[in-house]
């Protein structure tokens, strides 16, 4: 996993938009993000375990396996929230997670195969391929396996989830485990 602040110049999102200017970990652990690497599942299914995720899938971000791939990229990129938090693990290929830092600007990871990246509920984010427009990813849940993107507005501003979320942040009570 590599972590810098996104560059912001307009263009191709799968680009790496590098600015130069690397992420610390303390910095993710600051917004209460998590990343292993994981070469292996034993420690996805220890992870899992341990965080009482009982249920998984797997989707394959490709033009030619996911169905309506044009429609589903940009859904993936336009800025979101969850209200559960995200757990995604790379199976192959390789992909980009933008989250918002603290400031408002975006910090860009770029995860690869074996890298696991936690996201807690309430943090505003986006992903895409990188130009070689293949990620093949587990998404881990808790319950059923669903994933409902809340687009970033007025009304996600007021939202339960972001608002614990910022809290969680000033208190600093999102454990880094
Ligand atoms: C790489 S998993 C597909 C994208 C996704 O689940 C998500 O929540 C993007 O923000
Ligand atoms: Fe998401």
């Amino acid at each position: 996993m590599k972590a810098y602040w996104y560059d912001n110049i307009e263009g191709d999102q799968r680009l790496p938009h590098d600015s130069g200017r690397p992420v610390t970990p303390i910095d993710l652990t600051n917004l209460g993000i998590i990343c292993h690497h994981y070469p292996s599942l034993d420690s996805v299914n220890d992870l899992a375990s341990s965080r009482d995720y009982k249920n998984r899938d797997e989707v394959t971000i490709s033009p030619t396996t996911l169905p309506n791939y044009e429609e589903k990229v940009k859904i993936f990129f336009h800025e979101h929230l969850h209200e559960d938090e995200e757990i995604r693990y790379i199976l192959d290929g390789a992909g980009y997670f933008d989250v918002r830092s603290e400031g408002d600007d975006w910090i860009r990871l770029r995860l690869e195969k074996g890298d696991l990246a936690i996201m807690p509920a309430g943090i505003y984010h986006r992903f895409t391929t990188d130009e070689k427009n293949y990620t093949k990813a587990m998404r881990l849940f808790k319950d059923e396996p669903k994933w409902t993107p809340l687009q970033r507005g007025a009304e996600t501003d007021e939202n339960n989830f972001r608002k614990e979320y910022l809290k969680s942040r000033q208190e600093g009570t999102i454990l880094s485990s």
